[in-house]
């Protein structure tokens, strides 16, 4: 079992997450959907033990209150929705620190890492970035940079708040592309907060619509994405 949610009951003085149950038994992409401010950045709060939380999440069959750091274990990596950096720092050095797994504290990433980040910002197409200063780039371009870090974590279970939130379209489609293939490819699960419904529509997997009263997983087809959208269009009271 990859990820199991027993009886989650987790938010602020307001619980939003109630009694929450889900289980994914193998590899799988979920787009995990909902109207604003309905809990879904809270749910990966309490993964990455920012929020207290009743109820048990099993990753890998291991209670998360056991895993102390999940993400040097490569269990568990997370791609809050907002990531600020205001230091100088060229992209290829930000994006190779996603490696941080495979070295120690003090050793230094060699020519072989580079190439690595070389080949994933070419899958990206963003090799252009490469030499570039991080934060002078625009916000759809730091997606994508902190998308390609992400991915070299290479963590068994990845949390994306809104990966494609400020990508055009055209990027939008491919880094879902990108995230079905990762996830087919590498056996990856992957859980994506998203409002992008349209681009559901070729993915594999399953939805998680937090918005609704007693939230499950629901298999990706064209109805479940049309229901869901149609749901997510009415009012959220
Ligand atoms: N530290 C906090 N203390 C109290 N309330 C909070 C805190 N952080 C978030 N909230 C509230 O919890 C609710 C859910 O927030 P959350 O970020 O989980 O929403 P979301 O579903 O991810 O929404 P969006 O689609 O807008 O990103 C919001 O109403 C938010 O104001």
């Amino acid at each position: 079992m990859v990820l199991e949610v027993k009886d989650l009951v987790a938010g602020y003085e307001r619980k939003l997450i109630r009694n929450l149950f889900f289980s994914v038994p193998e590899p799988a992409f979920i787009a995990v959907l909902g109207h604003n401010g309905c809990g879904k950045s809270t749910l990966f709060k309490t993964f990455v033990h920012q929020l207290p939380y009743s109820g048990q999440i099993l990753l890998q069959g291991k209670d998360l209150k056991q895993i102390p750091n999940a993400a040097a274990q490569g269990i568990l990596a997370h791609l809050p929705q907002k990531n600020v950096v205001t230091f100088p720092v060229k992209v290829k050095d930000l994006v190779v620190m996603g490696m941080f797994r495979k070295k120690s504290f003090f050793q230094n990433y060699e020519q072989q890492d580079y190439e690595t980040v070389a080949f994933l910002l070419q899958k990206l197409q963003i090799s252009h970035l490469a030499e570039r200063n991080f934060p002078d780039l625009s916000g759809g371009e730091q997606q994508l940079v902190w998308l390609a870090q992400l991915m070299l974590q290479d963590a068994a279970i990845c949390l994306l708040d809104e990966p494609t939130q400020q990508l055009d379209v055209y990027h939008k489609k491919k880094v879902f592309r990108i995230l079905a293939e990762w996830v087919q490819e590498k056996q990856k699960t992957v859980l994506c907060i998203t409002h992008d419904l349209h681009n559901l529509n070729f993915m594999q997997g399953y939805i998680l619509n937090l918005s609704k009263p007693n939230p499950q997983l629901e298999r990706i087809t064209p109805e479940t994405v049309t229901e869901n959208r149609e749901f997510l269009e009415s009012a959220p009271f």
